[in-house]
C-alpha cells in the first residue's frame, strides 16, 4: 500500500513540475524624452501606483515590469526609458560620465563609443511601441521631439509602430510654455494621439489631465491585437522590477542599468 501511495506521489509530482508554465506575452514599450520630463516617475507612477518619494537622474537605461490584465489575459508590459539629454542637443541615450575620467582620452572615447553602440542598439531591439515625452513647461522639451522621433526613425521604429506623446507636469498648468493646440498640431502631423498628464497630481485628482495609467493601458490595448514576444513564465511571478530592487533579472531587454 505504502509503495502504491509513494508511487501515486512521485507520478502527481512528476507531472506538475513537467507541465509547461503558462505563458505571458511580453510588450515592450519604450519612454522617450529629454532629461527631466518625467519619464522616470510616469513609468514609476504606472509600475507601482504612484509619485516616486525620490528620483535621481537615469543612469543608462533602466526598466521597469507591471503584470497587467486585459479581457482575462493577463499581459506583462516592460517599460523602458533611458537617460535623455537635456534640451534635445549632443548624444541621445549617451553613456557620458560613466566611465572613470582617469583612463586614457582616445581609450576612454573609443570604449565609450562601442558602449554606447551596444546599449542603444539593446534599447531599440523589439520595440512594440513607444511613448514620447515632453515637459509642458519645457518649451525645450518639445522642441526636441522631431530629433527624438528621427532617433526613433533610424532605429526602425517609425509609424508601423504604435507611439503616442505625452505632454507631463499638467500640475504646472501655470507655468506652461507648450499650449495644448500647438501639441496637438504636433501630434496630429505625426500620427500620433496626444495626452497631457501628470505623473505627481494624486489618483482622482480634481485636475482635468489624462491619468497615467489609463495612458498605459491605452497602448496595452492597441498592443493586444497584436503578437509580440512570448515568454514561458508563470504570469504571475514578476509584478515589478526595477532599480528600487537589489535583484534586477534584466528580462528580455537584455541590457544594463548604469548607476552613478
Ligand atoms: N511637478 C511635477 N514634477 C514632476 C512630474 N514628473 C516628474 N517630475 C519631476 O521632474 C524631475 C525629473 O523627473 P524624472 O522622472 O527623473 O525625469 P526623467 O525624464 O526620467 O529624467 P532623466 O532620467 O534625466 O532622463 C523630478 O524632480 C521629478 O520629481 C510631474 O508630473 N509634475
Amino acid at each position: 500500500m505504502a509503495d502504491i501511495e509513494s508511487s501515486l506521489e512521485f507520478s502527481s509530482s512528476l507531472t506538475s513540475s513537467t507541465l509547461p508554465p503558462p505563458r505571458t506575452r511580453i510588450f515592450k514599450i519604450i519612454v522617450i524624452g529629454d532629461s527631466g520630463v518625467g519619464k522616470t516617475c510616469l513609468t514609476y507612477r504606472f509600475c507601482a501606483g504612484k509619485f516616486p518619494d525620490k528620483t535621481e537622474a537615469t543612469i543608462g537605461v533602466d526598466f521597469r515590469e507591471k503584470i497587467i490584465e486585459i479581457d482575462g489575459e493577463k499581459l506583462k508590459t516592460q517599460l523602458g526609458y533611458c537617460e535623455g539629454t537635456r534640451s534635445g542637443t549632443g548624444l541621445r541615450c549617451s553613456t557620458k560620465n560613466h566611465l572613470p575620467s582617469n583612463r586614457s582620452s582616445s581609450g576612454t572615447q573609443l570604449v565609450k563609443s562601442v558602449f554606447r553602440k551596444s546599449m542603444v542598439q539593446h534599447y531599440y531591439r523589439n520595440v512594440h511601441a513607444v511613448v514620447f515625452v515632453y515637459d509642458v513647461t519645457s518649451a525645450a522639451s518639445f522642441r526636441s521631439l522631431p530629433a527624438w522621433i528621427e532617433e526613433c526613425r533610424q532605429h526602425a521604429l517609425g509609424h508601423e509602430v504604435p507611439r503616442i506623446l505625452v505632454g507631463n507636469k499638467c500640475d504646472l498648468r501655470h507655468a506652461a510654455q507648450v499650449s495644448t493646440d500647438v501639441a496637438q498640431q504636433f501630434a496630429d502631423a505625426h500620427s500620433m494621439p496626444l495626452f497631457e498628464t501628470s505623473a505627481k497630481s494624486p489618483l482622482g485628482g480634481s485636475d482635468d489631465s489624462d491619468h497615467v495609467e489609463a495612458i498605459f493601458m491605452t497602448v496595452a490595448h492597441k498592443l493586444k491585437s497584436q503578437k509580440p514576444l512570448v515568454l514561458s513564465q508563470p504570469a504571475n511571478t514578476v509584478t515589478l522590477k526595477g532599480r528600487d530592487q537589489e535583484e534586477e533579472p534584466r528580462g528580455s531587454w537584455g541590457c544594463t542599468c548604469w548607476r552613478s
